[in-house]
């Protein structure tokens, strides 16, 4: 059986997702030429490598249509519901460490956390006839976190894909919710984070999709714990 590792071909986590692989002593190679989209693993003649960018490899791990790939958990559960039953998170890699969080102006001096919050969605209703818009580009992960979590029904997703932190200023949105990992686009932008408005704590992960093709098959053990054993 050929296994195969998606690994980002471009973007943040591009270099050190080979490093981690290189020091599980899987050196990778480019098929053809350096451009090419397919590499091979030294010494592991079952597993072939596909590059391709971190939301496309989420996708391709999630459908099944490949093996193991290494992308952002943010992603993995922004893409799926019920995520864990379709995929394993095999390995927590180290890097490309964000967080996705609500965030709301600064100038809300008297909303600090998510039970603020739900006054201020009610107070949207009563005094303005609207709902708190919030602008995100992760739908599911809102959804979950203020209707199940919070109990908050009373909010519109503006959809959002790029400079979300400029949606307040500009009016097409009243709160945010997005990813940050150093937090100086939120302060450029005079946002601060909810106080217990931390949805996830992402990072780069390895993930495998579950197949029972897998159950078995030596090399997919021996993948996972050559990467384990490289962090
Ligand atoms: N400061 C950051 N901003 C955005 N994403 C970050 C940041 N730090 C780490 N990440 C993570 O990086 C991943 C996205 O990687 P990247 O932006 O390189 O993808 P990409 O190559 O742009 O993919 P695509 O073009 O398909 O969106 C996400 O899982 C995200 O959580
Ligand atoms: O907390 P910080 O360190 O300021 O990082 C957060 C910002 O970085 C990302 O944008 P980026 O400019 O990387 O663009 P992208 O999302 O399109 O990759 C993300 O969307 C945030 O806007």
């Amino acid at each position: 059986m050929t296994i195969t590792i998606a690994l980002p071909s471009k973007g943040r986590m591009k270099e050190d997702a080979s490093a981690i692989f290189e020091r599980a002593g899987m050196t990778i190679s480019a098929v053809g030429n350096d451009r090419s989209y397919r590499g091979r693993v030294e010494g592991w003649d079952d597993v072939e490598i596909a590059f391709l960018s971190a939301s496309e490899i989420s996708r391709e791990i999630g459908n099944g249509t490949v093996d193991f790939g290494v992308t952002g958990e943010d992603l993995m559960r922004e893409g799926f519901a019920e995520v864990d039953k379709r995929v394993e998170f095999c390995a927590r890699l180290g890097f490309g460490h964000a967080d996705v969080v609500v965030a709301v102006p600064e100038i809300w001096l008297d909303v600090d956390t998510m039970a603020d919050l739900v006054d201020v969605a009610a107070d949207f209703r009563a005094r303005h006839s609207r709902r708190l818009a919030i602008a995100t580009k992760y739908w599911r992960l809102t959804q979950q976190f203020f209707s199940s979590q919070h109990g908050i029904q009373l909010y519109r997703i503006v959809e959002s894909l790029g400079a979300t932190e400029g949606a307040p200023a500009s009016g097409s949105a009243d709160i945010i919710v997005d990813i940050t990992s150093t937090g100086s686009t939120l302060r450029a932008n005079h946002l601060k984070v909810l106080q217990d408005g931390v949805i996830l704590h992402s990072q780069a992960c390895l993930v495998r999709a579950r197949k029972e093709s897998h159950a078995g098959e030596p090399a997919v053990q021996a993948i996972i714990e050559a990467v384990r054993a490289a962090l």
